[in-house]
């Protein structure tokens, strides 16, 4: 059934980005001057999640690399590596200059360190940037002249409004690489593409194909993760190919797997709040954060939190309710926390 699991996979990097071509072809161009030794703007790739701006970005990268292999690109999701420290080291180790560098070691050090590796262009993609908690962080990149950024967020205003002035005045300028959702027939194609590289020829229809891109609603992390879930399931069950009731099972599961791993990846303070909102049913933000500041040593401020319950909300864990004074949270699934089948999804 399954021929290439890694095909399947969500940090997969396919050969051909399709319906992405408008998108390539902008932050290509942004990048041209590298091509020249000049330095590019900051670019800004906006969009929902699961429409490909992690998979365009590290395809763009490639290519770039194949034209200029003297180049430097590194990889920072800030969802992990959110503070000052972290995305310097990680910058630095790109370079191979953070020897000898500790946890102790002063921020300035490092930067000190980034100020001498001047002699090849480095692009840094920080992807979720939003979640970035030490923005400084973009201000020292920024001021480096051999450093140019690629930053990935869901939301420009949201992004914006967690800079303090210093930081907003210099991004302003960057250039903006907006997507949308994908229609059905654009994730079907991509379905396809995954389907033909990743599973024996015939295993799964076409029409199939459109049931699970019409679930996925534009979203292609889903609508991979739904064809995974199917195939590893008729793989499981021992028939040849997979039937409609396999893909009806396959939905939810997947959806389910897809929220665990999400909260899995929580950073501890988001974990505690999502707990929270878990154990209340639904909850009010004063009760919410009042119930946080219990349960943490030493807790975030209100915007931290706000912008956590954001990016929990965009990554469908949460949903709030209401409007404005009236406003609650609840998770959307209760039973994402408790092990089941979906883990093997
Ligand atoms: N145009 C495309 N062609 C082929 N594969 C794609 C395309 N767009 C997205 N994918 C695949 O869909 C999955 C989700 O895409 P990706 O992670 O790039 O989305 P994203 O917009 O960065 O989402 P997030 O904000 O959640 O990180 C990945 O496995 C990616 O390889």
């Amino acid at each position: 059934m399954i021929v290439d699991e890694r095909v399947l996979r969500e940090d997969f990097v396919p050969g051909e980005v399709v319906h992405r071509h408008d998108e390539i072809t902008h932050l290509s161009e942004t990048l041209e001057p590298l091509l020249y030794g000049d330095r590019p703007e900051t670019t800004f790739l906006f969009g929902p999640t699961g429409v490909g701006k992690t998979c365009l970005a590290r395809y763009t990268l490639g290519q770039l690399r194949e034209q200029l292999p003297e180049i430097r690109t590194v990889y920072i999701n800030c969802w992990q590596e959110y503070t000052r420290f972290r995305v310097l080291y990680r910058v630095l180790e790109a370079t191979g200059a953070d020897i000898d560098i500790h946890r102790s070691t002063p921020k300035d050090e490092l930067f000190q360190r980034l100020v001498r590796t001047d002699d090849q262009p480095i692009v840094v993609i920080l992807d979720e940037v939003d979640q970035l908690e030490e923005t400084e962080a973009l201000y020292d990149l920024h001021r480096l002249r051999h450093v140019s950024l690629v930053l990935i967020a869901n939301r420009e205003e949201e992004l914006f409004a967690q800079f303090d002035d210093r930081v907003r005045s210099r991004l302003r300028a960057g250039t903006r690489v907006k997507f949308d959702r994908y229609g059905t027939d654009e994730l079907v194609s991509i379905l396809e593409e995954r389907a033909s590289q990743g599973l024996e020829p015939g295993v799964v229809t076409d029409a199939q194909l459109r049931t699970i891109a019409d679930d996925a609603a534009g979203d292609a992390r889903v609508g991979i993760g739904v064809l995974r879930s199917a195939a590893r399931r008729a793989t499981r069950e021992g028939v040849e190919s997979v039937t409609d009731d396999i893909v009806a099972a396959a939905i939810p599961n997947a959806r389910t797997a897809i929220r665990r791993e999400t909260v899995e990846g929580l950073i501890e303070h988001q974990r505690v709040l999502y707990d929270v909102i878990a154990d209340a049913d639904e909850i009010e933000p004063s009760d919410l954060y009042e119930e946080y500041e219990q349960r943490v040593d030493d807790p975030k401020t209100t915007r931290t939190l706000r912008n956590y319950l954001t990016k929990m909300i965009h990554y469908d864990l949460i949903e709030a309710v209401g409007q404005k004074r009236g406003r609650s949270y609840r998770v959307l699934e209760s039973d994402v926390r408790e092990n089941g089948d979906a883990a093997d999804e």
